[in-house]
């Protein structure tokens, strides 16, 4: 279970959040949808002990994560953008990842399943956005943690990519992992999630399924549920 209350955050003058009070339960998939600079990545970040909230709360697995640690020991993180060692090769960067955690690690599958094998001998600085973000889920899946946070992991995957991934969440889902996911293709996330929650002006606007959203909206399908909230909103 993770807990957040009353989490404020500032840059300078832009209050990016303001008072956000969220409940996300232990096992499932749990999207953080909102419009760009909503604050997605800026929550995700609090959760991940990256940004320092202004004021508030959180806690996770009954833990205040407030100048600790240990918790990110149970968190596997992919970023929204990867900042890998050029001149490292995809291999040395498992292997030393592997070594930092301490922890039984199953690399080997999820490089099959992604195609990587023509290049773990290559270069991190010589590969493309997509053959990257693969290596970035590899190295998010490889540990066995129970709370797995994704910021926009389709981000430069192909078909074929995005539809191993969803194997792969829905595979982690079912072994009752907490799955926290924050995306703009809402196909993507209408798919997998079984709850989402959208960020608006610093708050949270709606909590709840999919089908509730769309309920709510009064529309049949999930994009034009979130084009209508948008519309409203900024009409
Ligand atoms: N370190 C920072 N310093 C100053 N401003 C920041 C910082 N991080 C984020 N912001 C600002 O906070 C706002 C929210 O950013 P955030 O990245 O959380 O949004 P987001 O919802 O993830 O956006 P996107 O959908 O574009 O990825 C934006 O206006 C952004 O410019």
């Amino acid at each position: 279970m993770i807990t957040i209350e009353k989490l404020h955050k500032k840059f300078g003058s832009l209050e990016v959040l303001k008072g956000i009070d969220l409940q996300i339960k232990s096992g499932g998939v749990f999207a953080i949808l909102g419009p760009n600079g909503s604050g997605k990545t800026t929550l995700i970040k609090s959760m991940l002990g990256m940004v320092i909230p202004n004021s508030g709360d959180i806690w996770i697995q009954g833990e205040n994560i407030k100048k600790q640690w240990r918790y990110r020991h149970q968190v596997s993180y992919l970023p929204q953008i990867a900042h890998f060692p050029k001149n490292l090769k995809v291999a040395e960067l498992l292997k030393m990842i592997k070594n930092l955690k301490n922890k039984p690690c199953d690399e080997t599958s999820l490089v099959a399943t992604f195609n990587l094998a023509p290049f773990l001998n290559k270069n991190l600085g010589d590969l493309s956005g997509g053959t990257k973000q693969k290596v970035n889920a590899v190295l998010t899946f490889m540990v066995d943690n129970p709370i797995i946070i994704m910021d926009e992991p389709t981000s430069g995957l192909d078909p074929v990519s995005v539809l191993e991934l969803k194997k792969i969440i829905l595979a982690e889902r079912a072994k009752g992992k907490t799955i926290i996911i924050s995306s703009h293709i809402l196909s993507f996330i209408e798919e997998i999630s079984d709850e989402i929650v959208f960020l608006l002006d610093g708050n949270i606007y709606f909590k709840g399924s999919v089908s509730k959203l769309k309920e709510n909206t009064n529309k049949s399908n999930f994009e034009e549920a979130i084009a209508s909230i948008l519309t409203t909103s900024y009409a």
